[in-house]
């Protein structure tokens, strides 16, 4: 590894602990911010021997801002969000390259901690897939909170692996003097490597988090090209992209175990045409997904075919079709016939 990349070691006196304190805090939080694309400009080759290429996972439970950090860090929608917690259900790779370094975001979904079910168990797995064998862990929380929850993920995390904790959120937080103490608890709870109170929705905040991650990335070669972004098929998003209006557009009346299965992608031309269907477990969600007169039904659609286009640069067809399985979330089978590992 290279000396001026080292990482900073897990402060064990109390003096470095204030140290790190300090530099948790002397970044100024500013007001947030949507965050657009960034345009990386095509990076000059890199010979293999001079690449850093890292792992980073992205953890917390469930609705803390994971995958709002990872599209921010990588610069594109990767991963997708809403208001919902559980959006997230599968392990999602983000991949951004910068200069000689290669950082590899593994986003995971929230761990679940309160139903027992096939499909909860299902996304636990992919949490403890995703912790293991990374360069570096991301422990997402809410600035200024910790429950129970959010204590079974700590737990879970793997001792060797240094563990930055990122206090997300920090434009809610009314009282900001209040983080310090807060943050010096945090440090009974597990030894962190790193604080960083930040706002995944500001810019400067993302940017300063990417520059602390890359000096935990190892010299090694890449493992993706340099303007791959993710590791997951178009097929994939587009599914993805559809379960993420359906929830925005039908809000909490939805119950969190609804999901989208796309039947069929094909490229035609420029033209990618899509089949998929949104499956629910009762008539009354069905109902809750069509809406008046189809009118929901036809937004989720259109929001959805209007932001494939965006991302792939091309015409798309959609047709989305609703289905009825009751009981899927709790069935081992189709749960993972529907795609979770
Ligand atoms: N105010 C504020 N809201 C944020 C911030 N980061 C994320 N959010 C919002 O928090 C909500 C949850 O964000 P997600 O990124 O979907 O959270 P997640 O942890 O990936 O959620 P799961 O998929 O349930 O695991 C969304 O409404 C985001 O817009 C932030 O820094 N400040």
């Amino acid at each position: 590894m290279n000396d001026s990349h080292v990482a900073t070691p897990t402060p064990q006196t109390p003096a470095e602990l204030e140290a790190m304190l300090a530099r948790a805090l002397g970044r100024a939080p500013a007001a947030p911010t949507e965050v657009g694309p960034v345009d990386v400009p095509a990076p000059a080759p890199v010979p293999a021997e001079a690449q850093r290429c890292g792992f980073i996972a992205i953890v917390g439970k469930p609705n803390v801002g994971k995958s709002t950090l990872l599209n921010a860090l990588v610069g594109h929608k990767i991963s997708i969000t809403s208001r919902k917690a559980q959006t997230t259900r599968h392990r999602i790779t983000g991949i951004r390259t910068e200069g000689a370094t290669q950082f590899v975001f593994v986003d995971t979904p929230g761990f679940q901690t309160r139903h027992g079910n096939a499909l909860n168990r299902a996304l636990n797995k992919t949490v403890l897939g995703a912790v293991t064998d990374v360069d570096l862990i991301l422990f997402v929380v809410e600035a200024g909170r910790f429950d129970l929850a959010d204590a079974k993920v700590l737990a879970l995390l793997p001792t060797g692996v240094p563990v930055i904790l990122v206090a997300n959120k920090l434009d809610r937080v009314q009282r900001r003097v209040e983080i310090a103490p807060w943050l010096r608890s945090m440090q009974e709870r597990h030894p962190f490597a790193e604080f960083f109170p930040m706002s995944a929705k500001q810019p400067r905040d993302v940017q300063r988090l990417l520059a602390l991650c890359e000096r935990y990335v190892p010299q090694q070669p890449w493992l993706y090209e340099p303007d791959d972004l993710t590791d997951r098929s178009e097929r994939f998003l587009a599914g993805e992209l559809v379960r993420e209006k359906l929830f925005r557009l039908t809000g909490d009346e939805l119950p969190y175990t609804s999901t989208v299965v796309v039947d069929r992608f094909e490229h035609e031309g420029g033209l990618r045409r899509i089949a998929a269907t949104i499956v629910v477990e009762r008539d009354s969600h069905k109902g809750m997904v069509i809406g008046q007169g189809g009118e929901r039904l036809k937004r989720i659609g259109t929001e959805a075919r209007q932001e494939l286009e965006r991302l792939w640069g091309g015409k798309v067809f959609l047709e989305l079709w609703v289905k009825v399985r009751s009981g899927w979330s709790d069935d081992e089978a189709r749960v993972r016939a529907y795609g979770y590992e």
